[in-house]
């Protein structure tokens, strides 16, 4: 069965536009408009799901502006339903504003804000019980790769999560980002992406089901760009990218269309 291609934008803590702004700042409510302008008027191939993921403070602009048809997800969500939680927003919060996505367990989140695999797990339930649909992000460090854990460690990510969620694995994709790869310009060759996404394949036929191994899509992240996306998108488990960079530019709109360049 085939998979529908996934593409993600996560612009993480910018609103960077290279016509607006200098390198090194966040970008504004101006900037957001124009990728949200520049994203409306482009012919995207129809068969790609695209999600972009702004920061908080922007989603309801962002789902405002945004032709229907493109979803926004939000870069982190809270686990608890409501209550006193100072800085946290809920799922039903996402819910009632239109947004429909969640990104959880990014690299930057585990490593600079030390979230747990175990607490990635229970927002990653959160958010499905909610009704949200989950990008969770898995990946080794540099030190993991070389120390030949990559697999090892992906996967006991990946484990924490079903020990939390079970078998359905529907509404979860599951985005493969490399750390070292991650904003340095060294993208994963398309062997070793391809390797981890067919492991990771591997990993949920043995651990989660049948279906959710054929259904899943696993999409890759790390220095993705309009030059390099066309040779992983023909990637027999690559299923999609979550850009970083790239998003924030309007070549993001090469990646998208990636499958059917
Ligand atoms: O979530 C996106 C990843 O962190 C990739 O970021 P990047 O494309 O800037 O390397």
């Amino acid at each position: 069965m085939a998979r529908q291609f996934f593409v993600g934008g996560n612009f993480k803590m910018s609103v960077f536009y290279p016509s607006t702004l200098e390198k090194g700042q966040n970008g504004t409510v101006q900037s957001i408009k124009e990728i949200i302008e520049n994203l409306n008027n482009a012919k995207i191939d129809e068969n790609v799901e695209v999600v972009i993921s702004p920061p908080t403070i922007y989603l309801l602009l962002t789902r405002e502006h945004l032709r229907s048809g493109l979803e926004v997800a939000a870069q982190n969500v809270f686990n608890k339903p409501n209550g006193a939680f100072t800085g946290e927003i809920s799922v039903s919060q996402l819910k009632d504003s239109g947004i429909t996505w969640a990104l959880l367990g990014h690299s930057e989140r585990r490593t600079i804000l030390s979230e747990s695999d175990d607490f990635v797990a229970s927002k990653t339930k959160a958010a499905l019980d909610g009704g949200l649909g989950v990008i969770l992000c898995c990946g080794e460090s540099l030190e993991q790769r070389e120390a030949e854990k990559t697999i090892e460690v992906v996967t006991s990510q990946l484990k924490a999560v079903a020990d939390a969620v079970g078998k359905d694995w529907s509404k979860i994709v599951i985005a493969y980002e490399p750390i070292w790869a991650i904003g340095t310009g060294k993208v994963a060759s398309t062997e070793q992406a391809q390797e981890v996404h067919k492991a990771i394949r591997e990993w949920l036929k043995k651990e989660v089901s049948d279906e959710a191994a054929e259904k899943t899509r696993i999409i890759y992240g790390g220095s993705v760009n309009e030059k390099n996306c066309g040779e992983l998108a023909k990637q027999e488990d690559i299923d999609g990218f979550l850009v970083g960079g790239a998003s924030l530019k309007p070549a993001f709109v090469d990646i998208i269309n990636a499958k059917s360049k």
